[in-house]
């Protein structure tokens, strides 16, 4: 067998699964020995009868590991999907950060994605309306440093201890287990700071098509430091090269259908056939002084800011090249968190950052154990620290080193060049702070409602049935709160919304959903078949990316 020898770690390096085997090898018992016979059982003569015997090790061990398979299933962003590939320098941003892997134009970071929806579970459609997460893990010289963004420029919430609330409100009813329109709108209807989020939330930017098609942000400001201690706050932009492509609410709802898992295997087919999806990385530079005076909060995850006084520097991309050898070891065992950071990158006083540096290993130590960071996709290719060595299923093999620190007896230490600590300086008296709701609140959603969604033919309207669509299943009270709130952004809005949705309840409306644009690919391919779309990609003349998006019929392991 290839794998573990001597009783060391096999150290995967890369996040790859290792041990696969070879050809000759023979099945084994989990001791190691030769298995006779691989699907038979022992039994009580030569018979069909069940008189079977515990003795039959092979047929026990089978059982007991079936039954323990599965382990739970991420709190949010339980269905995803991930990938392989790297991270590359293409411009320099040296001048605002020392992290070494930004340090030299053209160098390669190696990098595991997981794309995920968010509210669903493991086993819900893919194409739904939801925010959609992108966790990038690279395995940089100096540890592993983790971005964990979203489809969406903004989250529903700036108050961490909302986060929970937030989290019940959008998946089930706790009496009946089912989805709840009502428990969803009224929760929104009072938490309003969510509104810039809901605009993008039910907007066709809400169902892309797959991954490769959408946009992601960091949302939170991070920081870019220097080793001489100063540094700059930061938020990544990270941008599509195939084009962004959404589908239509109708269109999102007839592939959930015919195929719940259309974005995991438009992203495995791609990459099996040889196609590089890429996106550019580009940061938006704050000036920690400009920040203080600037007049919205750069730590308030609801609010974006304006290219205008915060212009996008790219300074890398994102290329993916190979799919997972192991689908539950590499996507389902992987653990992001924001907390995975390096020298040059650092959290900032954003309270949602603060309140997710808690979250993320705290449910990866339940979801995956307390040493779910020697599980190869999770494993730094370097780290030493005998001060956290024990507990289940550790095989780190630190042995006699000292696990007290100082120690007379050994000589590991720090690193020198990182002892200058920079220089955010955090003062005040401590309260008890909830953000208010204020009018400011509502400007972004006005000009998303006004300037973006007006310039694009349709999408306005796309936005009314999408709500409507949605709220027509909350009860009336809650509907006419929800009204009130699209009214502050405005008063239009408010009104077409609550005609279209009373329309829906009262059974008035058109049976079918307007739907006034079509996306691009349900234009090209509104007349065509499933066949001939089949049938034209597999014609020799067709390079165009669009045909594989509808491939998903296939699904090819060779
Ligand atoms: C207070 C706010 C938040 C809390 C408490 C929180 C908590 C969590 C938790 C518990 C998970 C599951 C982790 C796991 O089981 O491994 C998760 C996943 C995730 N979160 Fe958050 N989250 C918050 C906000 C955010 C924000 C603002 C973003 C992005 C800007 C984000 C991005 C993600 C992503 C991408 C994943 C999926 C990770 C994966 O694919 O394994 N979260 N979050």
């Amino acid at each position: 067998m290839n794998g573990t020898t001597n009783g060391t770690t096999n150290g995967a390096t890369n996040g790859t699964t290792k041990g696969t085997p070879s050809d000759g090898d023979v099945i084994t018992t989990m001791n190691g020995a030769p298995v006779k016979k691989v699907a038979g059982s022992q039994r009580i003569g030569n018979q069909l009868r069940a008189t079977l015997m515990l003795q039959d090790i092979n047929l026990l061990e089978l059982i007991q590991h079936l039954t323990h398979e599965r382990i739970p299933e991420r709190l949010v962003h339980a269905r995803g999907t991930g990938a392989h590939g790297y991270f590359e320098v293409t411009d320099s941003i040296s001048d605002v950060t020392s992290a070494d892997f930004l340090q030299r134009v053209g160098e390669k970071t190696p990098l595991f994605v997981r794309f995920s929806t968010v509210a669903g579970e493991r086993g819900t459609a893919e194409t739904v309306r939801d925010t959609r997460g992108f966790a990038f893990k690279m395995r940089t010289k100096e540890g592993i440093l983790d971005w964990m963004f979203l489809s969406t420029p903004v989250f529903p919430i700036r108050d961490g201890a909302k986060f929970p609330s937030f989290t019940h409100a959008t998946k089930r009813n706790p009496r009946s287990g089912l989805p709840d329109h009502t428990m969803f709108w009224d929760y929104f209807n009072n938490n309003q700071e969510a509104i810039h989020f809901l605009m993008f939330l039910f907007s066709d930017r809400a169902t892309p098509v797959d991954f490769q098609h959408a946009d992601c942000f960091s949302i939170n400001s991070y920081r870019f430091t220097k080793t001489d201690g100063s540094f700059v706050y930061v938020k990544i932009h990270v941008k599509t090269n195939q084009g962004v492509q959404n589908f239509t609410a109708a269109e999102a709802q007839r592939t959930a259908g015919e195929d719940p898992d259309f974005q995991t295997r438009s992203l495995f087919n791609d990459l099996e056939a040889g196609k590089t999806p890429s996106w550019d990385v580009y940061a938006q530079i704050i000036d920690p002084k400009k920040a203080a005076n600037y007049p919205i909060n750069i730590f308030d995850a609801t609010k974006t800011l304006p290219f205008e006084d915060f212009p996008l520097r790219k300074f890398g991309r994102i290329v993916l090249n190979r799919n997972p050898d192991d689908s539950f070891a590499e996507v389902e065992q992987s653990a992001f968190s924001p907390t995975n950071i390096v020298p040059g990158w650092a959290l900032s006083p954003d309270p949602i950052i603060q309140t997710r540096a808690l979250a993320y290993a705290d449910t990866q130590r339940h979801r995956l154990g307390v040493n779910f960071i020697q599980l190869p996709i999770n494993k730094p290719d370097h780290s030493f620290n005998p001060l956290m060595r024990d507990g289940a299923a550790t095989f780190q093999g630190l042995g006699a080193t000292p696990n007290y620190f100082p120690s007379s007896f050994s000589k590991y230490g720090v690193a020198t060049q990182y002892a200058q600590p920079d220089e955010e300086s955090w003062l005040g008296t401590v309260v008890d702070y909830e953000s208010p709701l204020v009018d400011a609140d509502f400007k972004q959603a006005q000009v998303f409602w006004e300037k973006t969604l007006a310039a694009e033919p349709g999408q306005q309207d796309n936005f009314v049935s999408n709500v409507a669509g949605h709220l027509q299943s909350a009860m009336a009270q809650v509907r006419k709160a929800t009204y009130a709130m699209f009214t502050r952004v405005n008063a239009d809005l408010g009104k077409r919304i609550q005609t279209a949705t009373e329309a829906l309840v009262a059974g008035t409306a058109p049976t079918k959903p307007a739907v006034a644009t079509k996306s691009a690919i349900a234009n090209k391919f509104a007349d065509m078949k499933l066949a001939d779309i089949l049938a034209k990609k597999q014609s020799p003349d067709n390079n165009s990316h669009n045909f594989d998006l509808f491939a998903h019929k296939e699904w090819s392991l060779t």
